[in-house]
């Protein structure tokens, strides 16, 4: 089995969270986009869910499939979002981003009752900080902000190369949003919760890729088999350590 596999089981089990009449969060990348096709199948086969997509890509291949779209304006309350990740620690705590679709991505997930979140087994870590930390920024003073965010990390004890994201062609890559994006190789980030607030201070910083405390289930394939972790129990273990 590939990673690929592994991400079609993840999000075949993640089918099993969707009801009828749900308003639905859909999520960017390879991952989510293989759930995005298994709703298409279900639609097709007569189930009534109404979608926001997280990304011009997803609204795309939802639009293509007949999935019923909605905007955040519309249904500002959703009942449940399926996403993936770039990393998921022990506590659920992850790294998104990889698809630039990170803040989009965090407002609707943050407008669902619940967040259910699709992965192989290759995301799950001990710490986060293995994938470099995207980080979205506005265009006007990048290079301040650049410095900024150096400054703010360094301080909350992360340093590493901050690069702006490149895109097809070498211009810098540029989000839905029109925005940019600054990919942080921090390495292991021992206290995501302290960086992120020490980033939010930065004025041209719009959002940081670290979801922290917003997923509630995970499901996560590999070779071991399709493990269901909530993030209930992870506060439990933290809470019992
Ligand atoms: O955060 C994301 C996009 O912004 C994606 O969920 C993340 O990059 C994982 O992507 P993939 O499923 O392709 O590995």
């Amino acid at each position: 089995m590939s990673s690929d596999d592994w991400k079609r089981q993840a999000a075949e089990q993640a089918l099993s969270y969707v009801e009828d009449g749900m308003k639905l969060g859909l999520g960017t990348g390879s991952t989510a986009a293989k759930f995005v096709d298994l709703l298409g199948e279900k639609v097709k086969g007569g189930l009534k869910v109404v979608c926001v997509p997280t990304s011009e890509a997803t609204r795309a291949q939802a639009a293509a499939l007949g999935i019923p779209l909605a905007t955040l304006d519309e249904h500002p309350a959703l009942d449940l979002t399926v996403d993936g990740a770039d990393e998921m620690d022990e506590e659920m705590r992850l790294i998104k981003g990889g698809g630039g679709a990170l803040l989009r991505e965090k407002i609707v997930a943050v407008a669902s009752d619940r967040v259910v979140i699709i992965a192989d087994s290759s995301k799950r870590v001990d710490v986060l900080g293995r994938f470099p930390l995207p980080i979205e920024v506005v265009p006007f003073g990048l290079a301040s902000t650049q410095r900024l965010i150096f400054q703010m990390a360094t301080d909350a004890g992360c340093d590493g190369e901050i690069k702006l994201r490149l895109g097809a062609g070498g211009a810098p890559f540029v989000t839905d949003n029109g925005n940019h994006i600054l990919d942080c190789s921090f390495g292991a980030i021992d206290d995501p919760e302290a960086l992120d607030d020490a980033l939010k201070l930065v004025p041209g910083v719009v959002e940081t890729g670290l979801f922290l405390g917003i997923a509630d289930v995970g499901i996560v394939a590999g070779p071991m088999g399709v493990e269901v972790l909530s993030a209930i129990d992870a506060d439990f273990d933290e809470e019992n350590s």
